[in-house]
């Protein structure tokens, strides 16, 4: 295709935008380009299209209306950190928390792999507006792409479509995605961000995290780059409204590592008896946020996206019925396993056998687990019983506590509560986290994850540090920090915390913080309830999970403010005195 084949007239009066896609176009030479509306026709055309030609295969429709089982590329499950590039024009600008690659070689690169890769096929341009198209805090982007999968996620995780074109055309920017799915090898596949030029390509991967070009790579990636000028912050957090007996709601966010626990404690179900004495949970959103200080000091946060791309396996009626009930229908399944009747199932569902797994194979347990460890479900957030109406507010919702967590089989307790804003961000700046499925790589593996933001802040994290501290301002009205662990294991390998619904027993706690009214004891690492702190009334602990669970352990605690002091050092110059002054102060106190 030439350029002289481009639908005339074009879709959009945005210069910048048709020349983009006349480029695009020219490089890769597409047989068509399909511009998305967004429309209900377009998704059903789209969804119709890949069934017949077997790219997604439909579940029970008794059970599962409206839902397809996609199977993936079996090398092609996963985020591929080693493959991820933030390419800023010095290397030390990305840090060494990311690989680097200069943007001349690696617009090279990449674009001797684009060159040709649509032809005989659609190219679709899909407009997205992440967070809801009215607010200021939003931003665009335009995602090229020529896979047909990806449209169908992205209409179901962003405002796509003709409002954020408009959008779009009104702010004049946006940023630049471009998407192939290549050959699926993994020998050529990269995922590159170019940061100072708002602009991402992707070539080689089908799977969300690499492919769905607004989610990780745009709301984290790069917004977190631009945030850091305009003032602002990207996370890798979910945000929940808890609602007490009283009609009063705190809204939290909370930064866990991938496939550590944001999507459920984001739809949490209470216990009986917090239901019953009228607490509410309300989920604006279960893996990204975006927030801002507001004129009256306090930090106000969107959810940019609009559905959930979350874990299948451990989603149960049991762990998270909310998630269960938002997947009952118009839900594409990445990798999961089906029964003799067709439904979607995963490891943790329920005890019924599937007949074959996620690579389409007879199930047998020899093979491993019948759906992938990291299969995923696509739902419009509209469809989870506790969306809240917030989710839609413009101007966001005030956070009253922002929570840090990780995997940790050892030493950290289930909850302690920094002092200080400074103190907080070095909480969250030495967060540790066993390595999970969400990425390719060995499992398990405790390794540092600052923010949960390790695979997804788009510049030096010593500067993302700095920028964290800079909110202390005078008038400001910061959230309280404070860190969890659900996944502390006692000595037969079991977690000894029972998590999901239980947590609310410790978010109950945080808000009593906030407003003043819970208690804790102060140790050198932070504010630590006592177990009479926490109602935990129906809660069975052995003696052994109370003392691990909230215990203190100052000779392990040393150990590991040494190793956080490493990491911090591992930045040389650039890391902020603060960080480096406040470690010091905990592992002074640590020796008294
Ligand atoms: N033991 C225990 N497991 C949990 C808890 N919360 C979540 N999990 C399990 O952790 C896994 C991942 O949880 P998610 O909530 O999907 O993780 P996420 O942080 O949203 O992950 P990403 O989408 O990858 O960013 C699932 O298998 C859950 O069942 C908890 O409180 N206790
Ligand atoms: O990005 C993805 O593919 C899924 C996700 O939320 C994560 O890995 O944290
Ligand atoms: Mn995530």
């Amino acid at each position: 295709m030439n350029a002289n084949s481009l639908p005339s007239p074009p879709p959009t009066a945005l210069e910048a935008l048709n020349e983009w896609v006349a480029e695009v176009a020219l490089l890769t030479q597409p047989e068509r380009i399909q511009w998305c509306d967004g429309s209900d026709a377009e998704f059903d055309a789209l969804t119709a299209q890949m069934q017949a030609d077997g790219t997604l295969l439909p579940l029970n429709d008794k059970t599962h209306p409206g839902s397809w089982l996609h199977r993936s590329d079996p090398d092609d499950v996963a985020r591929v950190e080693h493959l991820t590039f933030v390419c800023h024009e010095r290397e030390e600008d990305a840090g060494p928390n990311n690989h680097w690659m200069a943007p001349a070689e690696a617009h090279a690169k990449i674009d001797a792999l684009f060159e040709g890769c649509m032809r005989g096929r659609t190219m679709y341009v899909i407009p997205y507006c992440m967070g809801p198209i009215d607010s200021a805090l939003s931003r665009c982007g335009v995602e090229i792409t020529d896979s047909p999968y990806v449209v169908a996620n992205m209409r179901l995780m962003t405002r796509m479509g003709a409002a954020a074109l408009a959008r779009i055309e009104r702010e004049g920017t946006f940023v630049r995605g471009l998407h192939s799915t290549g050959e699926l090898d993994p020998n050529r596949r990269y995922i590159m961000h170019f940061p100072a030029e708002l602009s991402i390509k992707s070539y080689g991967s089908g799977y969300g995290g690499n492919a769905l070009l607004g989610k990780k790579c745009h709301a984290l990636r790069i917004a977190s780059h631009q945030a850091r000028s305009e003032g602002w912050l990207a996370e890798h957090m979910l945000i929940v409204g808890i609602e007490n007996p009283q009609g009063e709601t705190h809204y939290i966010a909370a930064a866990f590592p991938s496939a550590c626990g944001k999507t459920n404690l984001s739809m949490l179900i209470p216990p009986d008896a917090y239901r019953e004495k009228g607490w509410k949970v309300w989920t604006v959103g279960d893996d990204i946020c975006w927030m801002r200080p507001g004129e009256d000091g306090r930090l106000y946060a969107i959810n940019p996206e609009a559905g959930y791309f979350g874990v299948a396996p451990g989603t149960s009626d049991k762990s998270n019925p909310n998630a269960l009930a938002s997947i009952q229908r118009n839900t594409i399944f990445t990798n999961v396993a089906v029964t003799d009747d067709n439904q979607p199932w995963w490891e943790g569902l329920d005890d019924r056998v599937p007949v074959k797994d996620w690579q389409g194979r007879d199930f047998q347990p020899g093979n491993g687990p019948a759906a992938h460890p990291n299969s995923r479900f696509t739902v419009s957030a509209k469809q989870c019983p506790s969306y809240s109406p917030q989710a839609e507010a413009p101007q966001g919702v005030p956070i009253s506590a922002i929570v840090f967590g990780g995997r940790r089989a050892s030493l950290v307790p289930l909850v302690f509560e920094a002092r200080d804003w400074t103190h907080g961000v070095l909480v969250g700046a030495s967060m540790g986290s066993e390595t999970t499925a969400a990425a390719t790589g060995q499992v398990g593996v405790m390794r540092r994850d600052p923010m949960a933001m390790k695979p997804f802040c788009g510049y030096n994290f010593a500067d993302y540090f700095s920028h964290w501290l800079s909110f202390d301002q005078p008038g400001a009205k910061l959230p309280k920090v404070f860190h969890v662990n659900w996944f502390r294991k006692g000595d037969d390998g079991q977690f000894l915390w029972p998590g999901f619904g239980d947590n609310l027993r410790v978010l109950e706690w945080m808000i009593g913080r906030v407003s003043g009214e819970a208690g804790a004891v102060d140790t050198p690492i932070g504010a630590l309830p006592r177990p009479e702190d926490l109602d935990l009334e129906g809660v069975s602990l052995s003696e052994e999970a109370v003392e691990e669970l909230f215990g203190f352990h100052r000779e392990g605690w040393r150990g590991e403010f040494d190793g956080i002091g490493e990491f911090l050092g591992g930045f040389g110059a650039r890391m902020p005195d603060a960080l480096h002054a406040e470690q010091q102060r905990i592992a002074a106190a640590l020796r008294d």
